[in-house]
């Protein structure tokens, strides 16, 4: 039996309960439609219930997937397990952006696995698809370049990316520079935490439009580093 009282996310629970009530109502007028015009064929209507599960499903393998393919790796204080930053990049966009998109928080927890991983762009087409696979494309720089130019190449081309792309860039950043004023990475000395912040500042200027939220988030943050 499920015990429904302990439920780590009470609201999931109930979520789905009054999915299931909707799915059963639905069904019912459904049948009502199908009796006064039997001639009409209806066009196929997706089913709330099932896409809901089908996109609550698809992250969970997002999750799943990025997890066990950072598992090995640490942010750069060398503590923190890698798999954080993903999550954490998704989690600042239903939080705070009230992004609910599944495809967008999918390539969300998967937007480093390519760059930072041995997953192939290949892999995430086939295991998550083509929407997931173009914003993930999107969020993987090209490490076989040098670090000026793919920094220089954020710059150039975020801008141009799609709305799906551009908020998960903004909340990476978001993510990254939170992540600077809590915990210096090992190695980097004052300039270089401030000139990450110059050059975030640069990338963002270039997505502007894309999400209130996170933008105003992202000013607060480094106009108080750079005050
Ligand atoms: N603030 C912070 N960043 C860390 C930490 N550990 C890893 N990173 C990652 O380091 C990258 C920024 O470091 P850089 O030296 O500028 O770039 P690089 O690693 O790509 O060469 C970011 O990668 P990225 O996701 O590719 O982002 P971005 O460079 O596109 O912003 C960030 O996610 C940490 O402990 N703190």
């Amino acid at each position: 039996m499920v015990d429904t009282k302990h439920t780590v996310y009470p609201n999931v629970q109930k979520e789905k309960a009054d999915l299931e009530k909707e799915f059963a109502k639905k069904k019912l007028e459904d049948s009502d439609d199908e009796e006064e015009d039997d001639d009409v064929k209806k066009p196929e209507k997706p089913l709330k219930v099932d896409t809901e599960l089908a996109d609550w499903n698809l992250f969970m393998k997002a999750n799943d997937f990025a997890a066990r393919r950072h598992r090995h790796q640490k942010r750069k204080d060398n503590a923190t397990p890698y798999i954080n930053h993903p999550i954490g990049v998704a989690y600042i966009l239903t939080n705070e952006a009230k992004v609910y998109d599944p495809v967008t928080l999918a390539a969300a927890v998967l937007h480093d696995v390519v760059e930072d991983t041995k997953t192939t762009m290949e892999e995430i087409l086939e295991e998550f698809g083509e929407e997931v696979a173009e914003v993930v494309g999107q969020c993987t720089d090209d490490k076989k370049l040098a670090k000026a130019e793919r920094k220089k190449l954020q710059i150039e081309n975020y801008g141009k990316h799609t709305h799906r792309a551009k908020l998960v860039h903004l909340a990476d950043k978001l993510y990254n520079l939170r992540d600077l004023e809590r915990k210096t990475p090992i190695g980097w000395d004052k300039k270089r935490v401030s000139e990450y912040f110059k050059w975030s500042r640069d990338v963002i200027a270039e997505m502007k439009g894309t999400n209130e939220a996170l933008e105003c988030a992202l000013d607060d943050v480094i106009n108080k580093h750079l005050a």
